[in-house]
């Protein structure tokens, strides 16, 4: 077939969850437009670059993203595929959400050794290795009594330091929590064996969505990748960002915001909304002592509305306060005295 115009550049970072990502955005790209390549540009995001123990120090937002964004504003890139919880809640200048994709199972898995018996059937003491206050906090509150450990790596890395049995000392967690739609991107199906129920942890702001972002002004691309775009997952998502942004938070806040498509809570039969949004937000002390919780439904039209209140009802509960105090995830064995101050925040 001859090609005819430019190719569609994507820009990815390397790790084999993002390129796994591209891909599935590049080959629903070239199902759409047959007639355009598609060329990858790998790009190492500096958090993927940067190895010391703190990506807190070289500064928290967009971490994961903001070389992806660089390529795409210097149009180095057409488009980039991202994590859409690795995100900023607030969309870089010159860059837009070109399309949010159907979004896979929200949830996040509990990976251990026995692969069973979730939270409450870990071994008393358990060594929970997590980078993520939002988890730690979850986790802390089903069980006090568990040793939070940061843990770095990607997600094969983080299996095997729970996983992996045969190294000389052994492996260095008891379980750790990973997302379910990266197992299941990367074909890990079978370390999918503890999802843990939303009431239990309550997912990140656009955990397991997809963001295409590519610039505002890029008519083109815009308009290429609109039929890839889910709107009710796009509003849904596009609400769990406004209440992190509300919220001044990023991803290495103690927030978890979930919104979804519910059936229409009206019985009117005036009522011609296919579906309403539930959405649920939680803001945590880093020990998950205090837990500020909110869980609203709203129809389409009222949604930005109930987005606003939430972030009001969070605020009027001290949110800030709780934000302000978090100092990341509590290491150890804070509980028995030691200060929790390790000022650990690293990306999920
Ligand atoms: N920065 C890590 C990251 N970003 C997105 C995912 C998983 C896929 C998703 O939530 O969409 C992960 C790994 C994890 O949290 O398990």
């Amino acid at each position: 077939m001859r090609r005819s115009r430019k190719p569609i550049v994507i820009a990815s970072r390397r790790s084999r969850l993002a390129r796994i990502q591209a891909e599935l955005v590049g080959k629903a790209l070239s199902k759409l437009h047959p007639r355009l390549e598609i060329e990858y540009r790998w790009i190492d995001s500096e958090g993927d670059l940067h190895t010391g123990p703190s990506l807190a120090e070289v500064g928290g937002k967009g971490l994961f993203t903001r070389s992806l964004e660089k390529a795409v504003l210097a149009g180095e890139a057409d488009l980039a595929v991202h994590s859409l919880k690795d995100m900023p809640a607030v969309d870089t200048p010159g860059l837009a959400l070109a399309a949010v994709p159907p979004r896979a199972d929200v949830r996040d898995c509990l990976i251990t050794r026995e692969g069973a018996g979730g939270l409450a059937g870990m071994p008393a003491g358990a060594v929970v290795g997590t980078s993520s206050p939002r988890r730690a906090a979850q986790v802390l509150r089903a069980r006090p009594d568990v040793r939070i450990q940061l843990i770095r790596g990607n997600v094969d890395t983080r299996l095997r330091k729970v996983l992996d049995v045969s190294g000389e000392h052994g492996p260095s967690y008891d379980a750790t929590l990973l997302a379910v739609a990266g197992l299941l991107r990367m074909g890990l199906r079978e370390h999918v064996t503890q999802p843990i129920d939303v009431d239990e942890v309550l997912p990140a702001a656009g955990q397991g969505a997809l963001g295409i972002q590519c610039r505002s002004d890029d008519h083109v691309t815009l308009t290429r990748c609109l039929p890839l775009n889910d709107s009710t997952i796009a509003t849904a998502v596009h609400a769990e960002r406004q209440v992190v942004a509300g919220l001044n938070g990023n991803c290495h806040s103690p927030i978890s915001v979930l919104c979804q498509a519910v059936p229409p809570q009206s019985k009117s039969k005036r009522n011609t909304d296919s579906h309403w949004y539930r959405l649920r937000a939680r803001v945590m002390s880093s020990d998950g002592q205090t837990v500020l919780a909110t869980d609203e439904t709203a129809s389409p039209k009222e949604l930005r509305r109930v987005v606003a209140q939430t972030v009001d009802a969070l605020i009027a509960q001290n949110a800030r306060r709780l934000l302000a105090a978090c100092r990341g995830i509590p290491v150890g064995e804070s509980a028995a005295g030691r200060p929790a101050a390790a000022a650990e925040a690293v990306a999920e």
